[in-house]
């Protein structure tokens, strides 16, 4: 098992955000965090990423409990833009690359040019889906094995999300987890192979979406309704 979340509970204050939920994740899937706003999602990846720590319970990568050695091995794409704005895009590749050691400067420019993004750009100038793009290109141009994106498609118009789900689908393979927070549903029913239903920090259900078509035909917008 790539992933295993015991018992993991979160406390903040006297909120509990995560409760007692218990997960298991597979190498070479790509997962769908599904859940209504304030259901515990980015409290999930956060502490899967290592950003903040459980009140309780414990996260096992490949069966080790999960330690700052990870972190190179996991990418985490927060919702908010995370560059400055007075950075260009050039600059965002040269920070990053100092910060993570497996960072692809010759991959970032590649997956720039993809997505129609420059080097002189300027941060600051970017519209919303120009910056989910460069998010994008920079959280994709490390090697990570286990990549949470947190609501990637927020905010983007149509095609600009059709760019994005190509990438995660040319990236993803049988060496990687993408584990892909959304609301939207229908943009990802035709890739996602497992929801994982999260109601008030708790695990409702793990579905195989695959297995669920193939008998039930349901889309996952029912699926979604039913569970919840
Ligand atoms: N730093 C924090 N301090 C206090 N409470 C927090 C903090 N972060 C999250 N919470 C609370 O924890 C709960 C879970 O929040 P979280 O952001 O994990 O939900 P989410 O499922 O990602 O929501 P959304 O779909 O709206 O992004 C919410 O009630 C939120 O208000």
């Amino acid at each position: 098992m790539m992933l295993e979340c015991k018992d993991l509970t979160k406390w903040y204050g006297g909120k509990k955000a995560v409760d007692d939920l218990t997960l298991y994740l597979e190498k070479g899937k790509i997962y769908g965090l599904l859940g209504e706003n304030g259901s515990g999602k980015t409290t999930w990846m956060k502490m899967v990423a290592g950003l903040t720590k459980p009140s309780r319970g414990e996260i096992l990568y490949e069966g080790e409990k999960l330690n700052y050695r990870h972190r190179a091995k996991i990418a985490y794409m927060a919702t908010e833009p995370f560059f400055y704005s007075f950075m260009n895009i050039g600059d965002v590749g040269e920070y990053y690359e100092d910060f993570f050691e497996d960072f692809d400067g010759k991959r970032y420019a590649e997956l720039i040019v993809k997505l129609g993004l420059s080097r002189e750009m300027k941060v600051k100038d970017l519209s919303s889906g120009m910056g989910a793009k460069l998010k994008l290109a920079a959280t994709l141009s490390r090697k990570a094995e286990l990549v949470l994106l947190d609501e990637p498609l927020n905010g983007i118009d149509y095609k600009a999300r059709e760019e994005i789900i190509n990438l995660v689908l040319e990236e993803a393979d049988e060496n990687n987890t993408f584990v892909i927070s959304t609301h939207l549903l229908e943009e990802v029913e035709s890739f996602v192979e497992y929801g994982i239903f999260i109601r008030d920090g708790k695990l409702l259900e793990k579905v195989n979406l695959e297995s669920e078509r193939m008998k039930t035909g349901r889309s996952l917008a029912d699926i979604y309704l039913d569970i919840m």
